[in-house]
């Protein structure tokens, strides 16, 4: 007998009357208590005359609406409401719509007992983890944030109140902090609030441009001036004339860059790289980085001047771990912007998932942070992230056992927004056929390639996998596919240290097939 069904209810709807009658008993002496209707509009009828249920059990197939159209009108009388289909004909194109259109789970008839008891528990339990996740209230105002930086926390007023005494001035603004703490939000935030909103904001980062090329990136160039220069360039600082320079990284800069940088900084001016001709530019430098540049300039790494020049005004921004206080907001920012940008349907987190999420020491800062709440919300079935969608390394669960929490957490205050429309939002599914054009058996596990502006993540991504091979085979793009899939077992083959058994069970397919697979690439 499951744990606490005494107030649970479950509502079964389908027109046929044994399926009713056997399913209500199954379910019945499992201690919930069981609601029926002959069909969908039935169904919809007890839901308006303020039935209830904590989960309903739906046939796809029925007289009058089906139970698709049945999911929607529910769905959208309550975010969370939890529903299984059921059918005899088990169609993809149904199960893709299902999960699609935020169901639970689908379930094909006949029914295998243990199976649906197990279901219908975890549909319950999800049921009421999102009903506790209700009562918040949203944390946010998200249009006050147009800047996109989210802090309340004392360290971040801190630097707020920074970027207010220097925005106005033209003075050069070193911030520094580790990767993905929201340096570039910074330096942005700096430029529209100073007397340069109106001229061009032109970041670069100084790490991801080969030393041969940095030079002409940002000086430009002469056509000919070396090979390959077939036109010439106009450099980065003069397109930013009049306004805002962010150099990102530079850290990594060579020592001959610097002294450049060094001169653009004393004199305002800059020659393109092959040209003897000095143009003056008038652009506000804002550098960063997540070095030592004190240990740097002791190490004759990095030029004093050019340090003393950059550091008139120092931003450091705090780590994540350092202001978790701020973590409940940031999410709640993040989902209402989910919402709003990609019409998102999941608005809140669970209280027990919001915990998790403050406890954990986030290494890669807020960048890891939106990135696992991107990820987290296309996995929730519901309109609240729950702790079963959360990665593993959140939950406090790795292969080498549970992650320490870096501090504790702090008390669960979590997000609420209005309620989005699910047209068209990330979907999870339990895709039943990937990789079936092959004849081969799914992947499980994908990078976040249909993440557009998101950063690398995990290769474990089983439901972007499957919502991107869902969209491609129904545009016909498999070619695509077939690309993504190579990716993903490059990557693989590359983390494991080209341990075959270990790639195929990141990727969840079996070894033979990763075999035939590497096998077509090297005959290529
Ligand atoms: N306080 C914040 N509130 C909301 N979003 C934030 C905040 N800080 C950072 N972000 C988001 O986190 C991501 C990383 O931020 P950003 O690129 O500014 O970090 P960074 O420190 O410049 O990273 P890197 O050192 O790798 O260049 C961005 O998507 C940004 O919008």
């Amino acid at each position: 007998m499951p744990n606490d069904t005494t107030m649970s209810t479950i509502l079964i709807v389908d027109d046929d009357e044994e399926i009713r009658y056997s399913l209500g008993r199954v379910l019945g002496s499992r201690g919930y208590q069981i609601e029926t209707a002959g069909s969908g509009e039935e169904g919809i009828e007890k839901i308006k005359a303020g039935l209830k249920p904590d989960l309903i059990m739906c046939d796809v197939r029925m007289g009058g609406i089906s139970g698709i159209e049945t999911l929607q009108h529910m769905r959208s009388a309550s975010s969370s409401l939890q529903i299984v289909l059921m059918t005899a004909f088990g169609t993809a194109q149904t199960a893709i719509e299902a999960m699609k259109f935020g169901a639970y789970d689908y379930i094909m008839k006949p029914f295998d007992v243990d199976k649906v008891i197990e279901i219908a528990e975890k549909a319950i339990s999800s049921s009421k983890d999102m009903k506790s996740a209700n009562k918040y209230e949203k944390k946010v105002n998200y249009d006050d944030y147009k800047e996109g930086i989210v802090g309340n926390s004392p360290a971040m007023q801190e630097v707020f109140k920074v970027i207010g005494q220097v925005a106005a001035s033209d003075a050069t603004v070193l911030v520094t902090g580790e990767s993905g703490t929201g340096k570039e939000l910074i330096a942005k935030c700096i430029n529209q609030h100073s007397l340069r909103s109106g001229g061009p904001f032109v970041a670069v980062n100084c790490a991801a441009i080969p030393d041969n090329l940095i030079e002409s990136e940002l000086f430009g160039h002469e056509k000919g001036s070396f090979t390959g220069a077939t036109t010439q360039r106009i450099g980065r600082f003069e397109q930013c004339d009049r306004g805002t320079i962010f150099l990102d990284e530079i850290g990594d800069m060579a020592l001959a860059t610097q002294t450049k940088i060094l001169r653009v900084l004393q004199e305002g001016e800059i020659q393109r790289v092959g040209s003897t001709e000095t143009i003056k530019v008038d652009v506000r430098v804002i550098a960063a980085t997540n070095k030592d540049l004190e240990k740097m300039v002791k190490e004759k790494e990095f030029r004093e001047d050019l340090y003393y020049r950059l550091n008139v005004f120092r931003i450091r921004v705090p780590a994540l771990r350092e202001r978790k206080e701020d973590i409940p907001d940031i999410v709640d920012f993040m989902l209402q912007n989910l919402v709003k940008e990609r019409k998102a349907r999941v608005t809140r987190v669970s209280p027990d998932a919001l915990n998790a999420l403050v406890s954990y020491a986030w290494p890669g800062n807020v960048r890891e942070l939106g990135n696992v709440v991107y990820r987290s919300a296309v996995v929730a079935q519901g309109d609240a992230i729950l702790m079963k969608d959360l990665p593993d390394t959140i939950r406090g669960i790795s292969e080498e056992g549970p992650v320490a929490a870096a501090a504790p957490a702090v008390e669960p205050a979590a997000v609420r927004a209005e309620l989005a429309p699910a047209e068209s939002s990330p979907e999870g599914s339990d895709s039943p056929e990937p990789l079936a054009e092959k004849g081969a058996e799914p992947i499980a596990s994908a990078p976040a390639p249909a993440v557009p502006a998101a950063e690398p993540m995990p290769i474990s991504l089983p439901a972007i996998y499957d919502k991107l091979y869902h969209e491609l085979r129904e545009r016909q793009e498999m070619r695509i596919l077939t690309l993504i899939e190579r990716q993903m077992i490059q990557r693989a083959i590359t983390e494991t240290g080209g341990n075959q058994a270990r790639a195929a069970e990141i990727l969840g397919i079996t070894r033979n097939t990763l075999k035939k697979r590497l096998d077509e690439y090297s005959a290529e």
